[in-house]
């Protein structure tokens, strides 16, 4: 904003009309644009067609914008000269690439039956933030972290600059929408409120089971939406059988004239979106754990927004809470948001024989407090 735009050939396709937008405007329209396949243009960046999604697959271009993960596997020839760490690498294929011969190039669970041609090098990237921005964009879409780097043809790309985003998920832009009586099986005295945010198409719930109390810190319980395991009973990991748990609980608190409140975040697959999350999942049939499989997909281990769920406990009037959990990053965000995390309340269930390595590896690789 008020930066001096740097002209560059993708200049042309550009929707110029989208910098009159708001910046959480423009992110909306980003991520659309990526789940409809079409180009964004992240400040100085080139276009960036996204790899997955593109739906004229003719599109071709020699330079691929991809994890830094994905760089590793590809064995790069030039490896050191791509910016080390979580850095996107800028890449050159030997050959001009359509999308789909970009495809293999950019998903890994394709590896096996997909030998990959190389020599693929590094290029220097002059637009690192920009490159990490777009990244972002891709994990909020829920799409592969790979994109097509200036297009021909060129297609209208959506602009947006880097800083955007910080905006965009600011934990102020959400607000109370609605809130209802929802008695449920663990509770009949429950009630459902719904929140909303500006320009994210999320909707999170709170349930809050039993009569709130300003003096008596209500049990809470973080709960990231899980589809395969809230609603199919999934075995691979624990969260259907840690949500009835955390309502049983919080139940039986109400019997005794407490109360508790369950956050349902809409942040599936610790908030890398269903469909890399199932793509995880098939990388994990091959063998490797879960965070490898989510560093192979070139997506963070880790992607949830916490603040968030402090904002909810704001907008709720809770200040102060008894928090279930294993996950000591919870309390910590929690914490640094304003929330008074008067005790973490353990919440582990029996393994079974389908999750029992998914427990080990958040318990040895991620800290989490499991047996
Ligand atoms: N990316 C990825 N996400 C997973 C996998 N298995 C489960 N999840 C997601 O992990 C999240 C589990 O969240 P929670 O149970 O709230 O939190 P937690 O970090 O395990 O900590 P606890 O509070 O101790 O349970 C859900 O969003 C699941 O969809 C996996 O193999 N890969
Ligand atoms: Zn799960």
């Amino acid at each position: 904003m008020g930066k001096a735009e740097r002209p560059h050939p993708a200049d042309h396709g550009v929707r110029h009309l989208s910098e009159r937008a708001s910046p959480t405007r423009r992110v909306a329209q980003a991520v659309d644009a990526l789940r409809h396949g079409w180009p964004v243009q992240v400040g100085s960046s080139p276009a960036l067609l996204p790899v997955e999604t593109a739906p004229n697959r003719a599109a071709a271009s020699r330079r691929l914008l991809i994890s830094a993960a994905r760089a590793e596997t590809l064995k790069l020839t030039n490896q050191r000269e791509a910016a080390g760490g979580h850095a996107p690498v800028l890449m050159r294929a030997p050959e001009l690439l359509d999308l789909t011969g970009a495809l293999p190039i950019a998903d890994p669970a394709l590896d096996l039956a997909n030998p990959l041609k190389g020599p693929f090098r590094a290029e220097p990237l002059e637009w690192q933030d920009e490159a990490v921005a777009a990244m972002a964009l891709a994990r909020i879409a829920g799409v592969l972290p790979a994109f097509l780097v200036d297009p021909r043809p060129e297609g209208e790309a959506v602009a947006l600059e880097a800083g955007d985003l910080a905006e965009w998920s600011s934990p102020d832009n959400l607000s109370i929408a609605t809130r209802a009586h929802l008695p449920i099986a663990r509770e009949e005295e429950a009630e459902i409120v719904a929140f909303r945010s500006v320009d994210d198409m999320r909707e999170h719930v709170a349930l809050i089971l039993g009569a709130p109390h300003s003096d008596r810190p209500p049990l809470v319980r973080l709960h990231s939406e899980c589809l395969t395991g809230d609603i199919f009973g999934s075995l691979k990991c624990d969260c259907g059988p840690q949500l009835d748990g955390a309502l049983g609980a919080m139940s039986a608190e109400a019997a005794w004239d407490g109360w508790g409140v369950l956050l349902y975040l809409r942040q599936e697959g610790r908030g890398i979106g269903l469909v890399n999350k199932l793509r995880a999942y098939r990388l994990q049939d091959e063998g490797v754990d879960t965070l490898e499989a989510n560093r192979r997909l070139g997506l963070p281990e880790e992607a949830r927004d916490f603040p968030l769920a402090a904002r909810m406990l704001d907008l709720l009037g809770v200040g102060s809470i008894r928090l279930m959990t294993n996950n000591l990053e919870k309390v910590v965000a929690l914490e640094d948001a304003g929330v008074k995390v008067i005790e973490r309340v353990p919440h582990e269930l029996p393994a079974n024989p389908h999750n029992v390595r998914y427990l080990a590896t958040k318990r040895d690789r991620a800290g989490h407090l499991l047996t």
